[in-house]
């Protein structure tokens, strides 16, 4: 396992703290984009809302030709007889029919997987005992490139699982879950025992990892050894990214040798208070990453939960409640959002805020939403990607001076206010400190809340189903520059975010056009199309790389824009 790590300039260190336990660090320069390391899944389950859009094999998502329903138990779904005949040799033939229980779908997921990695360590073993020989390291490792099964079941037999500290209701959940595997004849043949079973579900507790398709959406859980290694962080400079059912580990900013490497396990858009309880709750740790407790190197980090505030009730239900609409406060919150937006006059908003008039909201009255939007987005985009490249903000002299950004963007006037920061530190520091110098009134909506980006989020794709797409354009610009201060610049949330925004906006133009809207505002959006088509392209190909549906939409929307404007 160390030599796989080293192979990849990885280290695993042990901090010998009986809860952080070890954490994973670079010995080398790790460059933004790249992937720093693979890891192959002892275990995988399929969501159940989910069975039929991916393979139940590979997790690949598949159109043409459709994917096979396994004509038995017709449940799982596959690519086709390849990917049937390894699930049947791995595992399908023991659950190939209808299970008549009924616990409930989340219990459901963890029996599966247990008994899915149940059995590969009981392969394991055995062929570990058939091949008495004893292996040497490197007979093991080869040169570390590969991830070999030895590599995968070592890293999985050091994870923790945190035993003596689950909750007497976990402990009852999972010695019942273990005992109903055992039920199983193909469980009994792996002669694992009733203690080993519960204690691999607390490992899959503490480790498991959600399975997302390319636009985010979970498809299902994993068992991920190898991936399993890296610490948490609510400001990581990591993630984990699936291709089909193998995940990766992507460095989303450039790492320094001798820096811990970070993921996330909770999704940095809850509050402080939310991370902290889920964490605490399934990990077992307190969360003291430079988000949470004040960093003393990056001090605005901790202020962004200042602003972001508290959920008004838990996330998930909060959601839950917006989409059945039966809650009168959210509800009214929602309308009033609505009528917000709706008023929001775009080329007013975009004339007061332009970079050359200097405009900024009255610092005596609260923020409205569109003031909001308009003024801090000059902070934030592009600049949050580009304040590195100093040469792209030149103003544009003489004939010839072509950069990437003025072919995208506005060139920056030398006098534009508010003036573009010069590191990233800066501009972040630069607009939470304006954003929290104006004062708020109760009954208003604070647009800097969680309660205000949960609501603009819903709505923002609800008036894109709708086909409202100069509202949707507002909103998602609103939640653009949520998403800038919660996100680190590279993380694939905002990018898949400025790719739905550059489609939002070029959808406007069209129906715009459709309609005989002026001409002014079209260029408004033909801005925004070319600012959000650049922003997409620096963001996917570092979040997502250049092989994935993202990129291949980025540049799609890149070509028809470019060839409607040679039409002109
Ligand atoms: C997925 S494992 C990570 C690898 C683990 N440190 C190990 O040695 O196997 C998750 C566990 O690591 C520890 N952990 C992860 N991130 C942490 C953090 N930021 N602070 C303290 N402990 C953390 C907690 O014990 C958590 O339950």
């Amino acid at each position: 396992m160390e030599n796989y790590l080293k192979y990849h300039n990885l280290i695993l260190e042990d901090t010998k703290d009986t809860i952080r336990g070890r954490f994973v660090k670079s010995s080398a320069k790790l460059s933004k984009g790249i992937e720093i390391i693979t890891s192959q899944p002892l275990g995988t389950v399929a969501l159940p809302q989910t069975l039929n859009e991916s393979c139940n094999y590979c997790f690949r998502k598949q159109t043409s030709p459709p994917l096979q329903r396994c004509s038995q138990c017709k449940k799982a779904y596959f690519c086709d007889m390849g990917c049937f005949k390894n699930a049947w040799l791995s595992y399908h033939q023991y659950v190939c029919k209808a299970d008549t229980t009924n616990r409930d779908a989340e219990d459901d997921m963890d029996l599966e997987m247990l008994e899915r990695v149940a059995l590969n360590v009981s392969r394991y073993k055995k062929r570990k005992e058939a091949n008495q020989q004893p292996q040497t390291d490197q007979a093991v490792a080869g040169d570390g490139s590969e991830e070999s099964v030895e590599i995968t079941m070592q890293a999985f037999f050091s994870l923790v699982g945190h035993d003596s500290l689950q909750q007497c209701h976990v402990k009852e959940k999972h010695t019942f879950l273990a005992s109903e595997a055992l039920k199983k004849p193909f469980i009994q043949q792996t002669s694992l025992k009733l203690e080993e079973l519960v204690h691999y579900l607390n490992i899959f507790k503490s480790n498991n990892f959600s399975i997302n398709d390319t636009d985010m959406f979970a498809i299902g859980e994993g068992t991920y050894p190898i991936a399993a290694l890296f610490n948490h962080s609510c400001r990581p400079n990591a993630v984990v990214m699936f291709e089909g059912a193998l995940a990766s580990v992507h460095a989303i900013e450039d790492i320094e040798p001798d820096t811990e490497i970070t993921i996330s396990y909770v999704d940095a858009a809850h509050s402080r208070n939310y991370r902290q309880k889920s964490l605490h709750e399934k990990y077992f740790f307190q969360c003291t990453c430079e988000r949470c407790s004040a960093s003393v190197a990056r001090p605005y980090l901790s202020l962004i939960d200042t602003l972001l505030g508290e959920e008004t009730s838990d996330w998930d239900r909060a959601q839950q409640l917006l989409d059945q609409h039966r809650n009168t406060n959210i509800s009214d919150k929602r309308a009033r959002i609505l009528q917000e937006v709706e008023e929001w006059d775009l080329l007013e908003m975009c004339k007061e805020y332009d970079r050359k008039s200097d405009g900024c909201p009255d610092p005596e009255k609260p923020l409205e939403l569109g003031n909001y939007t308009h003024y801090f987005i000059q902070f934030f985009a592009p600049y949050l990607l580009t304040w590195n490249q100093p040469e792209l903000h030149q103003q544009h002299v003489g004939q010839t001076l072509k950069t990437s950004l003025t072919d995208f963007d506005d060139p920056l006037p030398e006098f534009a206010r508010p003036p573009v920061q010069s590191t990233y530190d800066e501009i972040m520091k630069t607009a939470i400190d304006k954003m929290l110098s104006y004062p708020t009134k109760d009954g208003n909506v604070i647009p800097y809340r969680l309660d205000t980006l949960s609501v603009c989020s819903s709505l923002f794709y609800d008036e894109m189903a709708q086909g409202h797409w100069q509202n949707a354009v507002k909103l998602g610009m609103y939640v653009l520059i949520q998403y800038c201060l919660i996100y680190p610049p590279y993380h694939p949330m905002l990018a898949q975010h400025f790719l739905v925004l550059a489609k939002a906006c070029w959808n406007s133009i069209i129906q715009n056009e459709l309609i005989g809207d002026n001409l002014r505002l079209e260029k408004v959006y033909e801005r925004g199309v070319r600012r959000w088509i650049m922003s997409s392209k620096e963001t996917v190909a570092v979040a997502f790389g250049k092989h994935g549906k993202l990129w291949r939409e980025t540049l799609e929307l890149e070509w028809i824009f470019l060839r409607e404007q040679k039409l002109k």
